[in-house]
């Protein structure tokens, strides 16, 4: 864990370290604005990582994530691919942080239907992993949305070294 200033005194940020996040009862990994409402605001239920090396969310488009009638913003769907996929390197127990992301947007993406994301590693290049996902409609498993991207690893020191570096930027 690691802990920031805040108006009422230190705040434990639960997960911060990335490798012992907050979980919901689904096993939802929860980062920083979701701590405290105990949900994914992605709409995101249920995660875990399989056998076969894939991780595997189940999840739902909120209706408030709405872009055109009665399909998700593209936006949200960027969003919960980049949250899945690099949830994956945090399943290994690993803090990794995205670098960049790709995202084909295959079919609109119905609001409130069962949805399913699944990731995989395609390979590490020193501290880079190289991960791939996609977004299918259950129970049909078309695909809606594809993703590739570059998460890199740090150390438990990359959001103090932040913090340093924002505070130097304040006084310019
Ligand atoms: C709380 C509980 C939460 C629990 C839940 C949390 C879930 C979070 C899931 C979502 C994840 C996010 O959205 S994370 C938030 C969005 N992303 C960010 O904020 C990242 C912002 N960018 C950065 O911090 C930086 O640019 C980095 C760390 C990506 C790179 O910094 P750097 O200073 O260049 O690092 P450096 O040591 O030089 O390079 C390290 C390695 O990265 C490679 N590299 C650097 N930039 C890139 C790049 N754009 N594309 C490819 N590769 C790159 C280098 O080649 C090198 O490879 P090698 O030679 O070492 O192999």
């Amino acid at each position: 864990m690691s802990t920031t200033s805040g108006a009422t005194g230190p705040v434990v940020r639960a997960g911060g370290d990335f490798q012992e996040p907050p979980r919901t009862p689904g096993g939802v990994a929860l980062c920083g604005a979701c701590r405290e409402r105990g949900t994914c605001r992605l709409g995101v239920e249920r995660e875990r990582l399989d056998e076969d090396g894939v991780a595997r969310f189940a999840l739902t488009c909120p209706r408030d994530q709405e872009g055109g009638p009665d399909v998700a913003h593209g936006g949200w769907t960027a969003a919960v691919l980049d949250d899945c996929l690099g949830h994956l390197p945090l399943l290994h127990r690993v803090l990794s942080v995205t670098a960049e992301l790709t995202v084909s947007f295959v079919k609109p993406v119905p609001v409130g239907r069962p949805l399913e994301v699944s990731a995989r590693v395609e390979r590490r290049e020193g501290s880079r992993w190289y991960i791939t996902g996609e977004m299918v409609l259950l129970p049909t498993r078309a695909v809606l949305a594809r993703a590739s991207g570059i998460w890199v690893t740090r150390d438990q020191g990359h959001f103090a070294r932040h913090a340093d570096w924002l505070a130097e930027q304040d006084e310019r």
